[in-house]
């Protein structure tokens, strides 16, 4: 219940910890450790750059549970998680993560902006899609987009949006991903629609979590 309720005061007191890597102002340790949830090319591992940046060594796991284990088990020193989308909702197994180990302390946390794309095998038409891949709130935040313009094709829900365009960029083309740009570049795929998202403010919450007491941070 402590963590609960720890957990909820900094969703809503952290405020000048939310925008930027800057306003998370800890002190750097040398060769931090980091690991979240991949593989490259998602939207945490954007938010993990952005609070620890290039020197940090990172690892990208398969899922929000993988990471935090690692963290866990003392093989890097941070992990980085989604935590909340404006569209989607809060991500209620990744709250139950944190809730179940009473030692993770949140240390900072960020709000990114999500434009989501549609991304295809360089060439692709629409109407050669007939799968569509990427995380449950991909989908969920380009919901309107798909069905308005592939009505027909299937979705299939994958563990991370970059994990979907890496099973489009190894697909016959008829696989499609609901990712960013971003992971466009990472997999070399083309970037047929842009911004596919229900909303403008598509906003999805991180945090930066560590063992311990959440000392380093400095509200
Ligand atoms: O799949 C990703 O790229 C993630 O980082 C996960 C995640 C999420 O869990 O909400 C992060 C941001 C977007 O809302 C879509 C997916």
């Amino acid at each position: 219940m402590k963590k609960l309720i720890t957990i909820i005061l900094l969703g809503l007191t952290l405020v000048s910890c939310t925008t930027s890597r800057e306003k998370c102002e800890w002190t750097r340790l040398t060769g931090e450790s980091v690991s979240y949830l991949g593989p490259e090319g998602t939207y945490t591992g954007q938010a993990a750059m952005l609070f620890f940046g290039d020197d940090a060594s990172y690892h990208a796991k398969k899922t929000v549970s993988d990471a935090v284990t690692l963290m866990i088990d003392g093989k890097c020193n941070f992990a980085v998680i989604p935590q909340e989308n404006t569209v989607g909702g809060p991500v209620t197994a990744y709250i139950d993560e944190l809730l179940s180990h009473d030692d993770i302390s949140v240390i900072c946390e960020t709000e990114l902006v999500i434009d989501q794309a549609l991304l295809v095998k360089k060439g692709t038409k629409l109407s050669d899609i007939t799968l569509i891949c990427s995380h449950e709130q991909g989908l969920l935040q380009g919901k309107l987009w798909l069905e308005e313009n592939l009505p027909l094709a299937q979705t299939r829900v994958v563990s991370s949006t970059a994990e979907g365009a890496r099973l489009a960029s190894i697909s016959d083309g008829s696989v499609a991903a609901v990712a960013s740009a971003a992971a466009a570049d990472v997999y070399g795929l083309e970037v047929y629609a842009p911004r596919i998202q229900e909303s403008d403010a598509n906003k999805t919450r991180f945090y930066a979590l560590s063992m311990g007491e959440g000392s380093i941070l400095r509200a």
